[in-house]
């Protein structure tokens, strides 16, 4: 069948899809590399025409036109389902609101709640012969935020890598209302990393804990990534992935041979992700690489889905953690940071699957902008902090001065092993806040 007549009647102008937008409305932007920039500056230019407009995205790499052109915050409000380092900037001015939630779930927030949705725009890559776009490395949830949509727009970017996937990685176009073919502005990237002492003191704790064909997962921020450098350097071998985020760090593995996914219970050979943000040559090697599948959120971070792969071993980071055991990775106080995005459900879906462990890993201290050094190890968590894995939830915590494993300790237990793991500078403190708190008996060991 030809979809050029299909095509030539759907495609308009930013500006003409912008107009789709009313005062009042709720507009999903997409999201992560996938955010939409020529509607959001077409949308930007009817600032003062619009009044109570609600945005919805996250993990961006860019502070939306909307936001920026809107002085009073009267027009747009930007609500993020996880905030990128621009988004915690602007949630800091109010600009931008967290929405708390389970990445597994968000796509039955769509369906089923359902949130409100009267516009939903998306990059996506050029047609293809059969009326497809695809969604790039974002699949996540854009399945479901088109089903509930109101109006679709999609906005071509012929920089977009097209991701192969086993399901919900394009759109056809008969479910589209408006196709914009955007300015092809590169497809934003992150610079490769580097890594601290302390990053790979911790990653080397972590790999002594991996088998060999274990499925890996890696989480958001530094410290996930350089472990992915380590093990791309180990003896491991017959590795697989099934991750919430792809990074540049199984490109690395895969490169260095670690990685066939020939262990994998389900998906066997095939590298699969929910949505990846890297370097530029992460999206060339993402780009129609029947080795890697894309699929929705629902999938990758369903716990029951992550159990049914033996050895499964994710790696998240944290902000902090507490003596008992909670971790809070998405907040400091109620300063908001980033989210708790799907870490939740890979910490229980690796205890669930034979032989699986999950890893809390994060450095001993943080220092903050005026240089003054604090323990991350902590005697409760601070007022206000999101809990994003609760004390039974915790297996592995790791830090540079070692790894300890929570399941099955009593309180006292807990305590003890986290000071020991704690920066020396602050293991007195901690003992005498666990004495005050009841909760410190040295062991006789
Ligand atoms: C993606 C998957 O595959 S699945 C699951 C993974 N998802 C998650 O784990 C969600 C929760 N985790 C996260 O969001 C991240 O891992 C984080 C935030 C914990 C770490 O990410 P990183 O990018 O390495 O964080 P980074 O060290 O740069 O810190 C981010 C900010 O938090 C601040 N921060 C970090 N720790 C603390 C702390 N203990 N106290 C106060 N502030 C802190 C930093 O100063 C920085 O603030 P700034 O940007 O204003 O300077
Ligand atoms: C929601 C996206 C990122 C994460 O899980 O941390």
């Amino acid at each position: 069948m030809d979809y050029s007549k299909q095509y030539k009647e759907k495609l308009v102008t930013a500006e003409k899809a912008a107009e789709l937008v009313k005062s009042g409305d709720w507009v999903d932007y997409g999201w992560c590399v996938g955010t939409a920039y020529d509607f959001d500056k077409a949308l930007a230019k009817r600032v003062n025409e619009l009044k109570d407009v609600n945005l919805r995205g996250g993990v961006i790499f860019w502070e939306p036109e909307v936001i920026k052109a809107d002085e009073t915050g009267e027009h747009f409000t930007w609500n993020s389902w996880h905030c990128s380092g621009i988004e915690r900037k602007m949630a800091s001015n109010k600009r931008a609101f967290y929405i708390p939630l389970r990445y597994s779930e968000m796509p039955r927030y769509y369906r089923e709640n359902p949130i409100p949705v009267d516009v939903a725009v998306m990059q996506v890559t050029p047609m293809d012969k059969h009326g497809f776009f695809n969604f790039g490395p974002n699949a996540s949830h854009m399945m479901a935020l088109i089903e509930s949509s109101k109006k679709v727009v999609v906005e071509v970017n012929k920089n977009m890598p097209r991701c192969l996937g086993g399901f919900e990685s394009e759109v056809h176009i008969s479910k589209v209302d408006y196709i914009i073919e955007g300015s092809n502005t590169p497809i934003a990237a992150m610079k490769a990393g580097s890594y601290s002492e302390v990053d790979i003191k911790v990653a080397n704790m972590i790999v002594e804990e991996i088998p060999n064909g274990a499925c890996l997962q890696l989480g958001i921020g530094g410290m996930p990534n350089a472990v992915g450098s380590v093990i791309a350097d180990s003896d491991l071998k017959d590795l697989g992935v099934h991750t919430e985020m792809y990074v540049d760090a199984f490109v690395e593995m895969t490169e260095k041979g670690k990685i066939t996914g020939a262990k994998k219970n389900i998906d066997r050979f095939r590298q699969t992700y929910a949505f990846g943000a890297g370097t530029k040559a992460m999206y060339d090697f993402m780009d129609d690489n029947p080795m890697l599948m894309s699929a929705p959120v629902d999938y990758t971070n369903d716990a029951r889905i992550i159990a049914s792969l033996d050895n499964f071993i994710s790696i998240n980071n944290a902000v902090d953690v507490d003596l008992f055991g909670q971790v809070s990775s998405e907040s400091s106080g109620t300063k908001h940071i980033s989210g708790a995005g799907g870490q939740l459900d890979f910490v229980l879906g690796a205890y669930l699957s034979n032989g699986g462990k999950s890893f809390i890993c994060l450095s001993s201290t943080v220092t903050d902008k005026e240089g003054k050094m604090t323990s991350r190890i902590i005697p409760t968590l601070k007022e206000g902090s999101a809990v994003t894995a609760a004390r039974p939830n915790t297996h592995y915590v790791v830090t540079e001065y070692g790894k300890v494993n929570l399941k099955g300790l009593s309180t006292w237990q807990r305590a003890e092993a986290l000071i020991n793991i704690a920066h020396p500078d602050f293991r007195e403190e901690l003992i005498k806040d666990a004495e005050k708190m009841k909760i410190w008996r040295k062991s006789n060991k």
